[in-house]
């Protein structure tokens, strides 16, 4: 089925702009690839540390060399309740591989924070910094060099992001992602909300909010809520590195675990051994990058998605800007409403057909490439199924043709919003990103004046103080990731929802990032440049009249140019978020990232290597395989 031609435009730039970069890592990865497994390329020494630790069975076949070792990488933890189920996967996944002749191994932990415990504090402003961190950390545990094929354990915000970018590489590894579920429903996430503004207004005490959260987050499971976490689910499902449907089933339940043992056991099939070898590094192109962004745009997603999978597709050698986001925004329309851009939670985005639902749905309406490689084989269209238990094997079938629930998630056929939920704008301020899908349409333009701030706290102190009661844009400086690290500002919105509740037209311009769960308010976030790479944000001064344009795509201070061109940049002291809590240790991360509209990246794009020079040298049983097209069943990008 041919594509939408907005789809097959933006899609053949983006192969045009990155051709350097993707043959580049294409070459990288043909160099790193072997024939036979991984572990042949190791000395004696290094093979035997390497199982060292194992049971005789597991160890033989480590030392056989000819099964292939599947390596686990985890982001398990006790702070995030969306991992903390993982702590029992690592079994299972063993079990399992065991199960088909093969041998799993633990390759490493990687970091995750819950920016849910860290949101508003000062641990914040490392959380950015954390989804590179879980790139190297990833690359760490498969440095070792052993393994044939990967399990990535994780769900949330910088977490998948952050594995997805170090599995690339390791382009050559086969990879599949593995999802713990999230949790059952508690208060809905506006009763949640609703607390919030409340205790925010004087109106309700702090063990009365603090019960309300404890009600909304009750139990292990990812959060309910549509954030980032949930939008990191949605494209894994759309880049078909889950098992079909795998994103949304409770964690504990039969379904969960088998899905657990039916991943494991995959990563087996496509491994080289198994016979379907599919490498991580052929499923990520152009074509799979464009589908995810239609898939949030389909259905509200994360705004940190405009720099998460800038990073992803810079990681594999693609290169993707804010434009291809807002020109897909413009013809995908949005099929599904879960919170914040609705009242549903996942669980009724699932029971309405969920993730699955919505890939067929932009299938069906040529909204996303078909032919794209998956860890099923060739195809996108073996995702639209949905898992069922069958004894206690996996099987999918086909789903319903009509939505579960008409509220919640729809037919690309009859649309929320002929449009996505995320626009570029742009103007004498810079670039910048907006969600639209949770901002009621009479707050899609705001025009008043800037009042500044150059904290969270200095803006909650002068709402406290009762200074906020009217029309204003709330510019929000050195929240950059040169400045402080890039924080999420969500703890500013039950303030700015109660002004806008009380009927004042408020809006936020920052070069710092919102929460995916962040909604009502319009936001314009991730202006580039930031303020210390020059951005002109810099210039604004309080009483400047600043207009926020959805509709138009507009961003600018409505200052005569004479008075803008004599204009000092603003200066800010911001040691105190230089040291503390680690911050120190990020100095490096501070002085190097990249812009926003580059993903606010550590890595460089692929470059090309002089020769295909085999990454190490090989053994009888570890030759060095010739990076060639026939070696190949993917069609590389054209
Ligand atoms: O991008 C995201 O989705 C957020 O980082 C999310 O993971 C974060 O935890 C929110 O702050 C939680 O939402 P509440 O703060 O509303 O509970
Ligand atoms: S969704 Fe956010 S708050 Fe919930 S567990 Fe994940 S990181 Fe923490």
């Amino acid at each position: 089925m041919m594509v939408h031609p907005v789809v097959e435009k933006v899609t053949q730039r983006i192969i045009q702009r990155s051709r350097p970069s993707r043959q580049a890592y294409l070459a990288h990865l043909d160099a790193a690839r072997v024939k036979g497994v991984q572990r042949g390329t190791l000395a004696c020494t290094n093979l035997a540390h390497g199982f060292a630790a194992f049971p005789a069975n597991d160890k033989l076949k480590l030392r056989e060399q000819k099964q292939p070792s599947v390596a686990i990488v985890s982001s398990y933890n006790d702070m995030l309740s969306a991992h903390q189920p993982f702590e029992y996967f690592p079994k299972i996944i063993k079990d399992a591989v065991r199960e088909v002749g093969a041998v799993a191994q633990f390759a490493g932990g990687v970091p995750a924070m819950c920016d849910g415990v860290t949101q508003g504090q000062p641990g914040m402003e490392l959380s950015l910094f954390s989804r590179d961190t879980i790139a190297m950390s990833t690359a760490i545990a498969l440095s070792h060099n052993m393994f044939d094929a990967s399990l990535y354990l994780g769900i949330c915000d910088k977490i998948v992001p952050g594995l997805l970018i170090g599995a690339l590489h390791f382009g050559h590894i086969p990879g599949i992602f593995v999802p713990g579920g999230p949790m059952t429903t508690g208060i809905s996430n506006k009763e949640k909300a609703a607390v919030r503004q409340r205790y925010a207004k004087g109106l309700a005490t702090r063990e009365e909010l603090l019960e309300g959260e404890a009600q909304a987050y009750h139990g292990a499971g990812t959060c309910t809520f549509y954030g980032t976490a949930n939008s990191n689910q949605m494209l894994m499902e759309m880049m078909g590195l889950h098992l079909p449907g795998a994103a949304f089933i409770t964690p504990g339940t039969p379904l969960r675990d088998a899905l657990t043992k039916a991943a494991s056991q995959h990563a087996v099939k496509i491994s080289q051994q198994g016979g379907e070898y599919m490498p991580i590094g052929h499923i990520v192109d152009e074509k799979s990058i464009v589908n995810a962004i239609a898939s949030l745009h389909a259905t509200g997603g994360s705004t940190n998605h405009t720099m998460h999978l800038i990073a992803i597709a810079r990681a594999a050698g693609i290169v993707v800007d804010w434009n291809d986001f807002d020109e897909l925004s413009k013809v995908v329309p949005l099929l599904a409403r879960v919170y914040p851009n609705g009242d549903a939670d996942v669980n009724h985005f699932q029971a309405a057909g969920g993730p699955t639902f919505v890939i067929r749905e932009l299938l069906d309406a040529g909204l996303a490439h078909e032919d794209v490689n998956t860890i099923l084989g060739r195809g996108l269209r073996a995702h639209c199924k949905e898992p069922f238990l069958d004894g206690d094997k996996v099987v999918w079938k086909d789903l319903p043709e009509q939505s579960g629930d008409e509220a919640v998630l729809r037919k690309y056929t009859n649309p929320f919003s002929p449009d996505g939920g995320l626009v570029l704008v742009q103007g004498n301020l810079g670039r910048a990103v907006m969600k639209v899908s949770a901002v009621k349409k009479e707050h899609h333009i705001v025009e008043a004046p800037a009042k500044t701030f150059d904290s969270q706290e200095d803006f909650m102190h002068a709402y406290q103080a009762g200074q906020l009661n009217m029309d204003f844009v709330a510019v929000i400086r050195f929240q950059g990731p040169r400045a402080n690290g890039m924080p999420e500002l969500h703890a500013l919105t039950p303030a700015l929802a109660n002004l806008q509740d009380a009927g004042y037209h408020v809006a936020m311009v920052t070069d710092g990032r919102m929460s995916g769960a962040s909604g009502k308010v319009p936001a314009a976030i991730h202006v580039s440049p930031e303020i210390l790479a020059g951005g002109p944000l810099g210039l604004v001064r309080d009483g400047d009249i600043i207009r926020v344009d959805a509709t138009q795509g507009t961003l600018d201070a409505l200052v005569p140019a004479d008075v803008w061109a004599s204009r000092k940049m603003a200066t800010a002291d911001l040691s105190r978020s230089h040291i503390g809590m680690g911050r120190e240790l990020f100095d490096g991360f501070r002085k190097s990232v990249t812009a926003a509209e580059e993903g606010a990246a550590h890595f460089p794009l692929p470059s090309p290597i002089e020769t295909t020079v085999p990454l190490h040298e090989g053994t009888d049983s570890g030759e060095i395989m010739p990076g060639s097209d026939e070696d190949f069943l993917f069609p590389k990008s054209k």
